[in-house]
C-alpha cells in the first residue's frame, strides 16, 4: 500500500479552498452542520493525555472510522460527505484546518463575529488516532458517572478540555445556528414550522426561529421557553438556571455584542485545543498579504 502522504497548509491553497468552502456553504445552507463537525474534531480533547494525537482535539481524526461513528458523532457524515469534494481538490489544506475554516466560514456567513483562525494544523494520519467514544457532552440523561445532572456533566466535559463556566456559556451560543433532528440526536421533532421548508436539508427542531443566523437569540429563546416550535435540551436549560452558568447567559441575551467577543474567544480556543502546528501558525491575512491581495 502506497504510504500516506500528510498534508501541509500552503497559503496559496488555503486561500483558493475558502473561496469555494464560502460558495458551498451558501449554496447548500450547511453552516451549522459544519461548525458542528469541527467542534466535535475539536472537543474529543483531553488536557490529562500529554501524547499526540492520543489526547485529541483538532487533529482531523474525525475523518476515521471508528471516530465519524461515535454516538455524539450521529449525521457527521453528511458533513465530510458535503466538505470531500474540496477535501479532494485541495492536498495543500490539511483536514484539520478545513474543518475549522469551514466552521469560522459558516459562522461568518450567518452574520455572526469574523474570528481570526490560526492554519497549519497536523492531522492525525490513521484511525489509530482517532478519539476515545465518550468524551463529547450529552444532551439529555442519563448523565455518565459521576455527573448527578446536565450542570455537572457539562463541567465534567469541557473543564477536562480546560474551559471554564463562562466559556461553556459562550460556546452553547453556537446554538443559534442549526437543529435537532430525531434521526441523528433522537432530540426534538420531525419538523417544526421553521424548519419543513429547510433551507437546505428540511426538518429537525431549531433553537431559535432564524436557525441560519449566528446572534444572541438563543439565550433570550432558551430564557423565556415560550414558543413550543422550539427545542431546549436539559444542558441548555441549565445555563439559566446554575448559579455559576446564570450570570453569562443573562449577560449574552442582553448584549450580543458581549456575546460576540466572548465566543470569538472561545471558539479560538476550541479550535486549537491539542493542536501540533506544522510549522509557525498563519492567518488568513497573512495569507491575503502574501499573495499581493488586499483584504
Ligand atoms: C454544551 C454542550 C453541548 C451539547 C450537549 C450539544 C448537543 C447537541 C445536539 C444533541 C445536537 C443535535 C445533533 C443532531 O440531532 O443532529 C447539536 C447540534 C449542534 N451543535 Fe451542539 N452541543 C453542545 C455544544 C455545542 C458547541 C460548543 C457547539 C459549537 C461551538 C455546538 C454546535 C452545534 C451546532 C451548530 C449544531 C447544529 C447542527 C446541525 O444543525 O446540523 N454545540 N448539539
Amino acid at each position: 500500500m502506497a504510504p500516506v502522504v500528510a498534508r501541509v497548509t500552503k497559503k496559496e491553497a488555503l486561500l483558493e479552498a475558502q473561496k469555494e468552502v464560502a460558495e458551498l456553504i451558501k449554496s447548500k445552507h450547511c453552516n451549522p452542520i459544519v461548525v458542528r463537525l469541527a467542534w466535535h474534531d475539536s472537543g474529543s480533547y483531553d488536557k490529562n493525555v500529554k501524547e499526540w494525537p492520543r489526547c485529541g482535539g483538532a487533529n482531523g481524526s474525525i475523518r476515521f472510522y471508528p471516530e465519524i461513528t461515535h454516538n455524539a458523532n450521529a449525521g457527521l457524515s453528511d458533513a465530510l460527505e458535503l466538505l470531500k469534494g474540496i477535501a479532494d481538490k485541495y492536498e495543500g489544506v490539511s483536514y484539520a484546518d478545513l474543518f475549522q475554516l469551514a466552521s469560522v466560514t459558516g459562522i461568518e456567513l450567518a452574520g455572526g463575529p469574523k474570528i481570526p483562525l490560526r492554519f497549519g494544523r497536523k492531522d492525525t494520519e490513521n484511525p489509530e488516532g482517532c478519539a476515545p467514544e465518550g468524551n463529547l457532552p450529552a444532551g439529555g440523561a442519563p448523565w455518565p458517572a459521576p455527573a448527578k445532572g446536565p450542570g455537572d456533566h457539562l463541567r465534567n466535559v469541557f473543564y477536562r478540555m480546560g474551559f471554564n463556566d463562562q466559556e461553556i456559556v459562550a460556546l452553547s451560543g453556537a446554538h443559534t445556528l442549526g437543529r435537532v433532528k430525531p434521526s441523528r440526536s433522537g432530540f426534538g421533532k420531525e419538523k417544526t414550522k421553521y424548519t419543513e421548508n429547510g433551507p437546505g436539508n428540511p426538518g429537525g427542531s431549531s433553537w431559535t426561529a432564524e436557525w441560519l443566523k449566528f446572534d444572541n437569540s438563543y439565550f433570550k429563546d432558551v430564557k423565556e421557553q415560550s414558543d413550543p416550535e422550539l427545542v431546549v435540551l436539559e444542558t441548555d436549560n441549565v445555563l439559566h438556571k446554575d448559579d455559576g452558568f446564570r450570570p453569562y447567559a443573562e449577560k449574552y441575551a442582553a448584549d450580543q455584542e458581549a456575546f460576540f467577543k466572548d465566543y470569538t474567544a472561545a471558539h479560538l480556543k476550541l479550535s486549537e485545543l491539542g493542536v501540533q502546528w506544522e510549522e509557525t501558525p498563519f492567518t488568513f491575512e497573512e495569507c491575503l498579504n502574501c499573495n499581493g491581495a488586499t483584504a
